[in-house]
C-alpha cells in the first residue's frame, strides 16, 4: 500500500518563515538602536549648535549694547567741555548716543538676563548721566575738573558694572559648550582693549576741558588702563598674526596697530608731555576716537565669525542629521526589500519546491513548473524536478505495464489463472449468502487432434479466436480468462447457477456455431465442453472443484455439453 505524502504527515515547525521574521526583527532593531544613539547625539549636536548660535548673536548684541555705553563718554566729554554756545550742538549729539544706548539695553531686557544685573546697569548708567548732565549745565567757568572726572569716573562706573553681566553671559557659553571658550575670551579681551583704549582717552581729556595740566592720579590710572591694554593687546597678537595675510581679521589688526597703537597711544603721550595743549578736547576727542575704530572693527569681526561659525556648526548639525535620518530610513527599506527578496525569491520557491514533491511522491501528473522570474538555482531546482517527476512516470507506467502483464495470458489476452484465482477469491470473500458469484469452465473438445492435425500454430489461432468469441457473448463486468491449456473459465458476479447455466449453453452454441478459418486455409467447427458451478458457502478451491466436476460429466455425457454442479446442501 503506498504511503500518501501530504503534508499533514511530514515533519511540523521548523518554519523558516519565522526563523527569517525573527531575524529580520531583530537586524530592524539593531539598526533602530545604532540609528537611535546616532540620531540622540546628532540631535544634541544640533541642538547645541542652534543654542550655540542663539547665545553667541546675545553675547555679540551685549557687546553692541557696552559698545555703546563706552561710546556715550565721548559726547559726554564734549557736552562737559563744551562752551555756551557750543552746547545745544553737544547735548543733541550725547542724546542720540543715549538713545542708542536704550535701545541696546532694551532689547537684551528681552533675552535671560539675571533681572538683578541689568537692574544694576540702568540704575548706575541713570546715575551717571546725571551727573553728566549737572557738570553740563555749569557755566565753563565755574566747572571744577574734579566734578568732570567725577562724572566720567561716573560712567567708567556704569561699564563695569555692564562688564558683570558680560562675564555672567561668557560663563553661561563655555558651560552650555566648552568649544566656545577661545572665542568668548577673545570678544572679552578685544571688548575690554577697546574700553581701555576709551578710557585713556577719557583720563586726558577731563583735564583737557578743564583747562589744567594731566593730574598725577589721572596719569597713574592712564598708565594702568595702558599697561592693561597693551598686555591685552600681546596676548591677542599672536593667534591673530598667524592668520594669512589676506585674512580681514589679520588686516585690520594691522589697521589697528597702526591708527590706534602708533598714532592714538602717540597722541596721548604728546597730550601728557605738552602743556598748555596743542589741541582742544573736542579735536583730541575727534582725533583719538578715530583711531579706535578699527580695534572696534575687529571685535566686532570677530565676534562675526564665531558667529558665523556657530551658524555653520548648526547648518552642519541640521544636514548631519537629516543624512542619519535618511540613512537609518534607507537602511529599514533595504532590509524590507532583503525580506522581500528573500521571501518571493527563496522562500516561496523553495515552498512550491517542496508542494512539488509531495505531488510527486502522490504521483500527480505535472510538478509546478520554475516561473521566468526565479533565480538560475531554483530555476535548475525545478528541472531536477521534472526529471524526477519524468522518471517517476515512465517507472508508473513500466509498472503498470507489468502489473497487466502479471494478470494477463500472453497467447489470448485474456485474463490468466492467477488473476482468475484473485478475482474469484475476493469475489467470494466479499459476497452475501444470495448472491455468491458462479464460475464456469470451458474446454474445448478433442483440442489434441486439432494440434496434431494442424500444427500448434493453428492450435494457438484456435484459442485466439475462442477468446474473442467469448468475449463478445459476456458483459463487461464478467471476467473472462484462460484457466490453463485449451481451458477458459467465466467468472459471474450478480448472477444465479441458474443464469450462469443459461450463459453457458449460450456460450457452448456460438462455438459450435463458429466457422474457424485457418491461416493453412482450412475451414474448422469446434466444440466445447462447459461445467458450471455456484451456491453459497464454497470457497474458490471448492467452486473449481465443482465446476470441474459439471465439466467432467459434460465430457462424460459425450461432450458439446452443460453441465452444473450446485454446491451441496441448497435447494435448487
Ligand atoms: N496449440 C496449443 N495447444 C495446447 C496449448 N495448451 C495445451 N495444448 C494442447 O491441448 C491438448 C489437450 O489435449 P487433451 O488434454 O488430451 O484434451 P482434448 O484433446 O481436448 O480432449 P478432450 O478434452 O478430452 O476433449 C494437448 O495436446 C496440449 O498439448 C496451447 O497453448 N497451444
Amino acid at each position: 500500500m503506498p504511503h500518501s505524502l501530504s503534508p499533514g504527515r511530514l515533519p511540523q515547525g521548523g518554519g523558516l518563515r519565522w526563523k527569517l521574521w525573527i531575524l529580520t526583527l531583530l537586524a530592524a532593531l539593531c539598526i533602530g538602536l545604532l540609528a537611535g544613539a546616532t540620531l540622540y547625539q546628532s540631535v544634541g549636536g544640533f541642538v547645541r549648535a542652534k543654542l550655540n548660535a542663539r547665545a553667541i548673536s546675545q553675547f555679540a548684541a551685549s557687546f553692541e549694547a557696552a559698545n555703546h555705553i563706552s561710546a556715550e563718554r565721548g559726547p559726554a566729554n564734549d557736552l562737559m567741555s563744551a562752551d555756551p554756545a557750543r552746547r545745544e550742538p553737544a547735548r543733541r549729539r550725547l542724546q542720540q548716543y543715549r538713545a542708542r544706548t536704550d535701545r541696546s539695553l532694551r532689547r537684551l531686557a528681552t533675552t535671560q538676563l539675571p533681572a538683578g544685573l541689568l537692574a544694576r546697569v540702568e540704575r548706575d548708567l541713570e546715575l551717571a548721566r546725571q551727573r553728566v548732565d549737572i557738570v553740563a549745565l555749569l557755566d565753563p567757568a565755574a566747572r571744577r575738573f574734579d566734578q568732570v572726572q567725577a562724572a566720567i569716573d561716573a560712567m567708567f562706573a556704569a561699564w563695569d558694572s555692564y562688564s558683570r553681566l558680560i562675564q555672567w553671559q561668557a560663563a553661561q557659553l563655555v558651560r552650555q559648550d566648552e568649544a566656545l571658550s577661545a572665542a568668548v575670551l577673545k570678544s572679552m579681551s578685544l571688548g575690554n582693549l577697546r574700553e581701555y583704549a576709551g578710557r585713556i582717552g577719557s583720563y586726558i581729556v577731563a583735564p583737557m576741558a578743564a583747562g589744567m595740566e594731566v593730574p598725577v592720579a589721572n596719569r597713574i590710572q592712564l598708565q594702568i588702563a595702558r599697561g592693561r591694554l597693551l598686555e591685552l593687546w600681546q596676548l591677542l597678537s599672536p593667534g591673530i598674526e598667524v592668520l594669512p595675510a589676506a585674512d580681514p581679521v589679520r588686516q585690520q589688526h594691522e589697521l589697528a596697530r597702526r591708527h590706534y597703537l602708533r598714532h592714538g597711544l602717540a597722541l596721548v603721550d604728546q597730550l601728557l608731555n605738552e602743556y598748555p595743549y596743542p589741541m582742544d578736547a573736542l579735536a583730541f576727542t575727534d582725533h583719538y576716537v578715530a583711531t579706535m575704530q578699527p580695534l572696534e572693527t575687529l571685535r566686532n569681526l570677530l565676534l562675526g565669525q564665531t558667529l558665523a561659525q556657530a551658524e555653520q556648526h548648526r547648518q552642519q548639525a541640521w544636514r548631519t542629521l537629516w543624512l542619519l535620518g535618511l540613512i537609518t530610513l534607507l537602511a529599514l527599506l533595504l532590509l524590507a526589500a532583503l525580506v522581500l527578496a528573500l521571501q518571493y525569491y527563496v522562500f516561496g520557491p523553495l515552498l512550491r519546491a517542496a508542494d512539488a514533491v509531495f505531488a510527486l511522491a502522490d504521483g500527480d501528473a505535472e510538478p509546478p513548473r520554475a516561473r521566468r522570474q526565479d533565480a538560475g538555482e531554483i530555476r535548475r531546482l525545478f528541472a531536477a524536478m521534472g526529471i524526477v517527476s519524468d522518471r517517476l512516470r515512465e517507472r508508473a507506467r513500466l509498472t503498470r505495464e507489468l502489473e497487466q502483464l502479471a494478470i494477463t495470458d500472453s497467447l489470448t489476452g485474456l485474463l490468466n489463472r492467477r488473476a482468475i484465482d484473485r478475482l474469484g477469491r475476493k469475489a467470494l470473500a466479499g459476497t452475501r449468502r444470495q448472491d455468491t458469484p458462479c464460475l464456469i469452465l470451458i474446454d474445448v473438445d478433442h483440442f489434441k487432434a486439432i494440434n496434431d492435425t494442424h500444427g500448434h500454430p493453428a492450435g494457438d489461432q484456435v484459442l485466439r479466436e475462442l477468446a474473442g468469441l467469448m468475449r463478445a457473448q459476456l458483459r463487461p463486468s464478467d471476467h473472462l480468462g484462460r484457466f490453463g491449456g485449451e481451458e477458459f473459465a467465466v467468472l459471474i458476479e450478480g448472477a444465479g447457477l441458474a443464469q450462469a447455466t443459461r450463459l453457458a449453453r449460450r456460450l457452448k452454441r456460438a462455438i459450435r456455431h463458429h466457422r474457424l478459418d485457418l491461416d493453412n486455409g482450412a475451414r474448422l467447427t469446434i466444440t466445447a465442453s462447459l461445467g458450471v458451478a455456484g451456491g453459497p458457502g464454497l470457497d474458490w478451491e471448492q467452486m473449481i472443484a465443482l465446476a470441474d466436476q459439471a465439466l467432467y460429466r459434460a465430457k462424460a455425457a459425450g461432450r458439446d455439453r452443460v453441465r452444473s454442479q450446485r454446491a451441496p446442501d441448497t435447494p435448487d
